[in-house]
């Protein structure tokens, strides 16, 4: 990794040319971040469109921290073994790349956002097929926005014989188109129809899992299930991506695009955030809807706080991400009790996890070794992935999977995809799962994935 000062564009694309080795790999990841005047997100997000880019989108609203690529430096994929592989890709691609990020801003510099696949073992159907196992882009384009300054990221893959004149003409050409951002009116879109795939299946997995339960073969097992939309034309993401960032707070508002096929969502759930080594990651499972009146919405609140069910669901998580952490984390902080987490259509049991993580550890390693946690997946883990496996109707692709970035500088935040929909062109899939436990009732649980489809269908038009 190679760090100059203060120099053009241009002269670093020079810098980075000259200095390609033609006897060894002859080509280079270059990165220039500068900061910029204040510039939309949702605006940005929309110029990309129109220059025919795949965009990505990453907004912890909370934060008000903003991500939005455009374009494809580099991919970084892999189907089996895919934290290794990705780790060593990303690791390698840094020990070549020239970097000049003087402002070492969390999520500025080289960046990498993507995700993965729930369960890579499960066996794909053609819903997915633009999602691979594991997939990180880094984007050529990037927005940071981060307590209310605003960096622009510029990645060029450099090669032997590139023109550093041409391509720095180039870069900032476009540079300053996506920041002009759009004009172009967003598309209204309707909902034609509306399909629940297999809900009575569903309901009898819920009760086939209660019984596995019963009989001690495992303790927890989470269950999703897919809800089918048709609309009148094209969906609109942009559109999409303003009516969450309108509607969710509390969450992480994410859009990753391929072609025509787009995973958007707004989830609640943190895996982890890693600022060097200071670490945090979030125990939320239990559920209850939000009351129409304030006592109402208070009642709904202590009876989730007090309730048997909804906190064993909860436990098993908390106790298992801090067994996951122990052997890669110190001075792991966990409160005895767990709190409300109010969200737009439901409110959830949540968990805060403090800890600093161990000289030698990665973000992918606690990835790996937290997903999935009982949260999607259940306990103990192989056991409710089995039953998973072999009784959930769906392709869950990344669906309840961690998606998020990681930056250079060892930051890096990660999600759990729920709350969220795989749109392709006219149609969209949305997905909601429960935390199944030994007295679950399968028609309760059901209402508890309508409520969660909520989020996504509002914002859908429904
Ligand atoms: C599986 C989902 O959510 C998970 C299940 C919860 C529950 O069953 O109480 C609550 C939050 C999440 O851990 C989903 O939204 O699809
Ligand atoms: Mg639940």
């Amino acid at each position: 990794m190679i760090g100059i000062k203060d120099k053009t564009t241009k002269e670093l694309l020079q810098h980075a040319i000259q200095s390609l080795d033609p006897n060894k790999n002859n080509s280079r990841l270059v990165s220039i971040t500068k900061e910029i005047t204040d510039t939309n997100p949702l605006q940005f997000f929309e110029a990309a469109k129109d220059t025919g880019k795949n965009r990505v989108f990453w907004a912890s609203t909370e934060d008000e921290f903003f991500l939005v690529g455009a374009g494809s430096a580099v991919e970084i994929t892999a189907e089996d073994n895919r934290f290794e592989l990705m780790e060593k890709q990303w690791d390698r691609m840094l020990k070549e790349a020239v970097i000049h990020n003087p402002y070492k801003v969390p999520g500025t510099g080289v960046l990498a956002l993507g995700g993965m696949a729930f369960d890579p073992v499960k066996k794909r159907t053609g819903l997915w097929e633009s999602f691979r196992p594991g997939h990180f882009t880094i984007p050529e384009y990037i927005l940071t926005k981060q307590q209310g300054k605003c960096y622009l990221t510029i990645n060029v893959y450099v090669q032997e014989g590139d023109h550093p004149v041409q391509l720095s003409r180039q870069v900032q050409e476009m540079g300053g188109t996506l920041l002009a951002g759009s004009k172009r009116p967003t598309q209204d879109f309707y909902v034609t129809a509306r399909e629940e795939i297999g809900p009575e299946e569903w309901k009898e997995a819920v009760r086939r899992a209660t019984e596995e339960i019963q009989q001690g073969k495992a303790e927890k097992i989470v269950l999703a299930r897919e809800l089918r939309l048709k609309f009148d034309r094209k969906a609109d993401i942009g559109k999409i991506m303003k009516r969450l960032m309108d509607t969710q707070s509390n969450s992480y508002i994410f859009s990753f695009e391929k072609g025509d096929d787009c995973f958007v969502g707004a989830t609640p759930e943190r895996l982890v955030r890693l600022e060097e080594n200071r670490l945090l990651s979030t125990c939320l499972a239990g559920t209850a809807p939000r009351g129409r009146t304030s006592e109402e919405d208070e009642r709904f609140g202590r009876e989730l706080l007090n309730d048997e069910k909804n906190r064993q669901e909860h436990d098993f998580v908390v106790s298992m991400i801090r067994n996951a952490l122990a052997y890669r984390c110190t001075d792991i902080s966990i409160p005895e009790e767990p709190v409300l987490y109010p969200l737009k259509n439901l409110q959830h049991l949540y968990t805060p996890v403090v800890a600093r993580l161990k000289e030698g550890y990665s973000i992918f390693d606690i990835i790996e070794q937290l997903h999935p946690t009982p949260a999607l997946g259940g306990t103990p883990r192989k056991k409710s992935l089995d039953f998973i496996r072999k009784h959930e109707y769906l392709d869950r692709g990344w669906y309840g999977a961690p998606i998020g970035w990681l930056d250079s500088n060892n930051n890096g935040e990660f999600a759990v995809a729920i709350r969220s929909s795989l749109i392709r062109g006219k149609e969209a899939s949305l997905f909601a799962g429960c935390g199944v436990v030994a007295d679950s009732d399968p028609k309760e649980e059901y209402q508890e994935t309508n409520i969660k489809f909520l989020p996504m269908l509002t914002v859908l038009g429904e």
